[in-house]
């Protein structure tokens, strides 16, 4: 793991975003993994920009969330999908038959998850795939204890999640209770990680990730059995790790 420490969320999102139009720009099919939350932002925001500014085409990249609730309609302004679309898809000249996102609506749920293994699997997989850090070490929503040999499936969500995400919606009884997401292992199938960890609230959980063992109790450690991920981590992120990382 390589962790490249920047300023602040801004400098983080635009390190990100010249590290994925580097990617765009040199493939001539991109496959993107996709991440929610907060984190991505400005990320988004900045490839925004690019696409404004002429530097950057999204017309022959495909791209792949990593999750999606249960339960929400794609139109539902909750859902990941609405998500997706307000913060970047209808923004930039990505083609709507290239965007995939689990459909947490469907009908048979189980279905659905190999359905998105194996259209993940036909776009030849995820060439760089974006994450946030959960504060419980969630990677998509890879909740404490899922075995890393996980693929695509149905989770019930942590408590603590859905106390963390309850801020997206009127109240935490409103929170779903379960996601779609994919699996670590279908997660560590990706060419390239790039993890993003902004703020004070995440310092704990770098730390862990940073000093502590590969453990399931901790998603996100699997992530030192990649052979290339790169973490872009802010100041304020970065307060408990000393020294430069390389491992
Ligand atoms: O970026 P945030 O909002 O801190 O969330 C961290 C992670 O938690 C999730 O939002 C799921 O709870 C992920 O999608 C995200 O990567």
């Amino acid at each position: 793991m390589d962790i490249i420490r920047v300023k602040n969320y801004q400098t983080m999102s635009e390190k990100a975003c010249g590290y994925l139009v580097d990617k765009i720009q040199a493939a001539q099919k991109p496959v993107l993994g996709l991440a929610t939350g907060s984190t991505p932002e400005g990320l988004y925001k900045q490839l925004i920009e690019k696409y404004q500014e002429g530097a950057v085409s999204f017309k022959d990249v495909s791209t792949f969330n990593l999750d999606e609730y249960v339960g929400l309609e794609r139109k539902d302004p909750n859902s990941y999908h609405y998500y997706m679309n307000e913060k970047l898809f209808k923004h930039v000249d990505l083609s709507i038959e290239n965007v995939h996102l689990p459909n947490g609506a469907a009908g048979d749920l189980q279905q659905e998850c190999r359905d998105y293994e194996a259209s993940i699997k036909q776009a030849g997989d995820v060439d760089v795939q974006i994450l946030g850090l959960g504060l419980n070490g969630h990677i998509g929503f890879n909740e404490p204890g899922t075995p890393f040999s996980s693929r695509t499936h149905v989770v019930d969500l942590d408590e603590s999640t859905r106390e963390a995400n309850a801020r997206f919606f009127e109240s935490k009884a409103d929170v779903p209770t379960q996601a779609i997401t994919m699996g670590i292992e279908s997660i560590m199938e990706s060419k390239e990680i790039v993890l993003l960890v902004s703020g004070a609230k995440k310092a704990e959980a770098l730390a862990r990730l940073i000093n502590g063992e590969i453990s399931e109790d901790f998603p996100a450690s699997v992530l030192k059995q990649h052979p290339q991920v790169t973490i872009i981590a802010d100041e304020e992120a970065c307060v408990h790790i000393r020294e430069h990382v390389h491992s």
